[in-house]
């Protein structure tokens, strides 16, 4: 494992990821594999999840697809300089802020959106001119498998590499030095992966999970309202980082609301669910357990039906849900939706804040002026006003955590800023000496005033500004240097600290410049 990171860092150094026409290609030829090799990834993610082709492709190969056709668009502006304000004192030089990659990135993905959740990372990675080891989940063998299959057929296999394997090998690729982590997955590996990354200094961004509240105000059209979190709730069978996780309204809403998500569900799935090709399974015989143990000694207002054979959990939904119960202390990460009962907005607002920062928040109502209250008073990852889980669909909102639920963010620019260092470059010239007397011992009051002049002021005002700013300065110097009144300027402009008043003196403005 070494040897490969230390022969993709090797490919790196060549230089050969740096020209703009060099990361086109290669994101090309990325767009080209998902194209071409539809068929085996939508075959592994059906192997994997149960996903239908239809659900794969809608969840997760057209947001790759979209992420590079984006990334594309825009890479070539967002790899330039971008020039910056200056001070009086920079005005004759040249600064701006030139991104450059970072080196050799790791990029660690999950198993419930395997593609997208590897690819997306992989996307902004290239395009901010990177070396990459993508590893994936090894949970989601199948997908896994393809990666590794495919990106060495179609990508820079120097500078592009996929490292299957579970925690052994995540466990030893992490003990190599990373110019930064990405990693996607549950918050207690999260602070494995940080506390590895930390060896190094290596930054990482940890795109974690929690227990995304949900809140339905009673100024709600809850048809509308049910409709969307039954297709967040159970979409990829509840295994979505960003999925509603419990809901929180009135005690007095609650009927509705089981009603209205019963009668949905069975508008999306038909009388007998199992048959359902958009519904998928649980990924595996542990986290079938561990999700049907979450049911247990709690009222079941529908669903609850389970077959460990086929790792199927029926869409459930649970009422009057104790905030004690174990269904609440753990993100449930399945088809199962708690609804807690609470007074008002305002007990909600407290019952999320007495908890850990939560990937999502979702907030129903038609007072807009509610959700923005409750966005204001509760933090968390992201935000969906009036439905579930689309945040994460929009690239130009990053998408990431706070707190437990992790921290950095990606997705569209995001992910290139994510892989890049954005580097201040400031360039001078070798004329113009005796503007830095100012700058050189010995140090006075009037150097100080002046300093301050030129440095506290900052100037964008493109060619004319600089012209006006020259003959200000020109004037300036000669005023000094010729008028009686020059005593004027010996004066300091602000008042200064007291230290500084004791070696008071006034090298005049003309011959600082001169
Ligand atoms: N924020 C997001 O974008 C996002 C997306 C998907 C999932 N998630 C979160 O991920 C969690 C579900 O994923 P998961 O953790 O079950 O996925 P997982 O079991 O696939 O683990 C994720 C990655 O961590 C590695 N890993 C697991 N244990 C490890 C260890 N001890 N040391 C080193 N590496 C280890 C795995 O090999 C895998 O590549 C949920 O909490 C979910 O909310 C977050
Ligand atoms: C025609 C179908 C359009 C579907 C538009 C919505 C797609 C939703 C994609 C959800 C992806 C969720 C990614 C998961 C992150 C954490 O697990």
């Amino acid at each position: 494992m070494e040897r490969q990171v230390q022969r993709l860092r090797q490919a790196f150094r060549s230089g050969r990821t740096r020209p703009l026409r060099f990361r086109r290609q290669q994101l090309e030829a990325l767009r080209r594999m998902v194209q071409e090799r539809e068929e085996d990834i939508l075959g592994a993610l059906a192997r994997d999840l149960s996903k239908s082709e239809l659900n794969a492709y809608s969840q997760e190969v057209i947001t790759v697809l979209g992420e590079i056709d984006f990334v594309l668009g825009n890479l070539a502006e967002w790899v330039s300089a971008k020039p910056v304000k200056k001070n009086l004192f920079t005005l004759l030089d040249e600064a701006y802020i030139q991104p450059q990659p970072l080196g050799l990135v790791l990029i660690i993905g999950a198993w419930n959106y395997p593609f997208v959740l590897t690819m997306q990372p992989l996307v902004g990675a290239i395009a901010a001119g990177n070396a990459v080891i993508v590893k994936p989940s090894e949970l989601s063998e199948n997908t896994a498998n393809i990666l590794a299959k495919l990106l060495p057929q179609y990508l820079d296999q120097d500078l592009y590499a996929v490292i299957n394997g579970g925690v052994e090998e995540t466990t030893e690729l992490l003990k190599q030095r990373f110019d930064h982590i990405l990693y996607t997955g549950n918050t207690a590996v999260g602070k494995i992966v940080m506390a590895a990354a930390a060896k190094h200094l290596t930054p990482v961004t940890l795109e974690l999970g929690g227990k995304s509240p949900c809140y339905i105000d009673k100024d709600c059209d809850l048809d509308v309202v049910c409709r969307r979190i039954t297709w967040g709730k159970f979409m990829n069978c509840g295994q979505t980082c960003i999925a509603p996780d419990y809901i929180l309204c009135e005690a007095t809403l609650q009927d509705q609301i089981v009603q209205r998500i019963k009668d949905t569900v069975k508008e999306f799935y038909g009388e007998n669910i199992k048959e359902s090709p958009d519904y998928e399974r649980i990924i595996n015989l542990r986290h079938f357990k561990r999700i049907k143990s979450l049911l247990e000694g709690q009222k079941i207002a529908f669903g609850g039906e389970t077959d460990e054979a086929t790792r199927y959990i029926a869409p459930t939904v649970l009422t009057n849900v104790d905030p004690e119960a174990k269904v609440m202390q753990e993100e449930i990460f399945g088809p199962v939706l708690p609804i807690v009962p609470v007074k008002n907005a305002d007990e909600a607002i407290h019952f999320i804040n007495e908890r850990e920062k939560p990937l999502a928040l979702y907030i129903f109502s038609h007072n807009n002026k509610l959700i923005k209250q409750m966005i204001e008073e509760t933090s968390s990852g992201g935000v969906t006003g009036n439905d579930v889980i689309m945040h994460f669909t929009l690239n130009s909102l990053p998408f990431g955590g706070v707190g437990s639920s992790g921290m950095g963010a990606y997705h569209g620019k995001h992910t290139f800023d994510t892989f890049s260092h954005q580097r201040p470059c400031l360039l001078k010239s070798l004329k113009g000496e005796g503007a830095n007397k100012l700058r050189y011992p010995p140090n006075s009051q009037s150097k100080v005033d002046w300093a301050k002049f030129f440095l506290l002021k900052q100037f964008n005002k493109g060619k004319l500004g600089f012209l006006l700013l020259m003959c200000v300065a020109v004037a300036a110097a000669v005023f000094v240097k010729v008028s009686p009144l020059s005593v004027l300027v010996r004066r300091p402009f602000l008042s200064c600290p007291r230290a500084c008043q004791a070696r008071s003196s006034s090298p005049m403005l003309g011959s600082l410049l001169l």
